[in-house]
């Protein structure tokens, strides 16, 4: 099962990411969301990110082709272009700049579930207010459920997270506001125990298992 901890804001984040057997950590640039970073800031926190821990840049309000411009120039693992605002259009354009692009959306929006889709290496279904917490009604999947590598976000925590997965099925999971304090501030005891959570799930015969990670790559797609 692979882990996502998104909107991380200390170096002392990162590490109990890290430590704790994430396998990405997220950083967002955002004019819209309390997890939103500076320019200089992000540079300095990916600098930061261990080898073996993917980086994810994580936008829903930049335009694409500079949001891709940043991940290039700061070293990110990938690009998660996150919400309605980017199309096949700015796909394309992002991808010519930078092509490790995640496509994060909503299935209430109605998208197109084929995960590559749009060019991206990775899926994310998300609830349609990214970053708030709110959980979604997975027996959407029923109809719609993605193949191959496509990450289950919204409303997870330590104590849904092992159900969300028996109920979904993912490649993996991406959590923010479940190991939270209070909004913007992470939890280092949330996070130890949604990651420990998250891969005793993935164990469990309940779950079965996911399609193995594709080479070439550090602890990702
Ligand atoms: O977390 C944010 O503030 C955010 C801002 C802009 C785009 C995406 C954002 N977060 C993504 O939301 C989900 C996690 O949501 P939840 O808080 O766990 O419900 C995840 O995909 C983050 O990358």
């Amino acid at each position: 099962m692979f882990v996502k901890v998104c909107g991380l804001a200390t170096t002392a984040d990162i590490d109990v990411a890290a430590e704790a057997g994430a396998d990405a950590v997220g950083l967002v640039i955002s004019g819209t969301s309390v997890r939103g970073l500076g320019r200089d800031r992000v540079a300095e926190l990916v600098a930061h990110v261990p080898d073996g821990v993917l980086s994810v840049l994580v936008v829903n309000d930049t335009p694409a082709v500079e949001a891709a411009g940043i991940a290039a120039a700061l070293g990110f693992g990938a690009l998660q272009l996150h919400g309605r605002a980017y199309g096949p259009g700015e796909f394309g354009a992002a991808a010519g700049v930078f092509p490790r692009l995640w496509r994060a959306t909503a299935l209430a929006d109605g998208p197109d579930t084929r995960v590559g889709a749009l060019g991206e290496e990775v899926l994310l279904l998300d609830s349609p207010r990214a970053g708030s917490g709110a959980r979604w009604d997975l027996s959407l999947l029923d109809a719609a459920r993605p193949e191959g590598h496509w990450l289950l976000a919204g409303g997870l925590g330590p104590g849904n997270v092992a159900g969300a997965i028996a109920a979904a099925r993912p490649w993996g999971v991406d959590v923010s506001s479940g190991v939270e304090s209070a909004p913007g501030v992470k939890d280092h005891a949330l996070i130890r125990a949604f990651v420990a959570a998250a891969k005793a799930a993935a164990a469990s015969p309940a779950t079965g298992s996911a399609p193995a990670q594709p080479s070439g790559a550090p602890a990702g797609p």
